[in-house]
C-alpha cells in the first residue's frame, strides 16, 4: 500500500531532517511512527501526502509515485495534520461538502457519510457553525470526518490524539480498527506509547531523522518487555537528545 524507499530530505538552510528512511505498510497495518521531538515525523508524513517535496528516493503508494502521479495517489490517501488548518469563513458543513467536491463523492453517499460521522463525533449540532467558532477539539474531529468522507485506502494521521476527548479518541481507534479490516492501511505518529502498543501491529522507531527500529510490534514488544521500554532503549543509545 504505501513503500518509503531510501527518503531523504534536507530543507532549505541545510538542515537534514531525514536520511535514507524505509517503510513499507500492507494492507491491513496500522503502523505506528514514533521517536522524540524533532525526530523527523513530520518531515517523513509530509514528504508522503505531498506537502514537501524531497531530495533522495522514492515514495510509493499502491505502486504509483507520489513524484510522478500525485493526483492518483492523492486520490487514495486522506491526511489529517496536528494541527488542522480548516477554512474558517466556512461552516462544518460548507467545509465537509467542500473536501467532498474536491473527491468526486456523489451526493447521497457523503450525505450518509457525513451524517454518520457527525454523530459518532457529535458534532451533528455544529455543522452550521462557522469553523472560526470551533474549539481545537472540534476542528479536529471536522478534519477527521472530512479524511473520511471519501473513504480512503491510506489513512495518514500526525498525531491524532492529541487534542481529542475520550470519547472521540474510542470511536477514532475504532474506525481505524474498520478501515483496517476492510483492506485499508493507517500511518500515524504518536508521542503516546501505550495507545500506539495497544492499536498498532506494526511500529518504526526514528532518530535523528535515521529509522532505528522497524516491523511487527510482537517482535519488540515480548518477555516482559513494553514498547515504552524498547523505546526508552533505542533512543537512550548514545543519543545526543
Ligand atoms: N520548515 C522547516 N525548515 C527547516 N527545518 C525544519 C522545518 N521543519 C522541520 N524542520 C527540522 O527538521 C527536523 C525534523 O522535524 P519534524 O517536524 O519532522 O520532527 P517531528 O519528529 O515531527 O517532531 P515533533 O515530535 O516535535 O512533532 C527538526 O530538526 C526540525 O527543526
Amino acid at each position: 500500500m504505501l513503500r518509503i524507499n531510501n527518503l531523504s530530505k534536507t530543507y532549505k538552510g541545510g538542515k537534514k531532517a531525514v536520511s535514507n528512511l524505509n517503510i513499507e505498510i500492507s494492507s491491513g497495518d496500522i503502523y505506528g511512527f514514533i521517536g522524540h521531538n524533532g525526530a523527523g515525523k513530520t518531515t517523513t508524513i509530509k514528504c508522503v501526502v505531498g506537502i514537501h517535496d524531497f531530495d533522495e528516493g522514492e515514495i510509493l503508494i499502491d505502486g504509483v509515485s507520489v513524484k510522478e502521479n500525485p493526483i492518483r495517489c492523492k486520490a487514495e490517501i486522506a491526511y489529517i495534520p496536528d494541527n488542522p488548518d480548516i477554512y474558517e469563513y466556512l461552516t462544518g458543513i460548507q467545509y465537509l461538502n467542500f473536501i467532498a467536491d474536491v473527491f468526486k463523492v456523489p451526493a447521497e453517499v457523503r450525505e450518509e457519510r457525513i451524517r454518520e460521522y457527525s454523530e459518532i463525533f457529535e458534532i451533528t449540532g455544529s455543522l452550521g457553525d462557522l469553523v472560526s467558532s470551533y474549539s481545537h477539539g472540534m476542528k479536529q474531529k471536522l478534519a477527521i470526518i472530512s479524511a473520511l468522507v471519501h473513504q480512503p485506502k491510506l489513512l495518514i494521521l500526525d498525531e491524532p490524539f492529541v487534542g481529542l476527548d475520550p470519547k472521540a479518541s474510542i470511536a477514532l481507534k475504532e474506525i481505524m480498527h474498520n478501515i483496517c479490516n476492510e483492506g485499508g492501511s493507517i500511518f500515524f505518529s504518536t508521542h503516546v506509547l501505550d495507545v500506539a502498543e495497544k492499536l498498532c501491529n506494526k511500529i518504526a522507531i526514528i532518530k535523528n531523522g535515521e529509522l532505528v527500529v522497524s516491523g511487527n510490534m510482537n517482535e519488540f514488544v515480548k518477555d516482559g518487555e513494553t514498547l515504552e521500554s524498547v523505546f526508552m532503549e533505542v533512543v537512550s543509545d548514545g543519543s545526543s537528545n
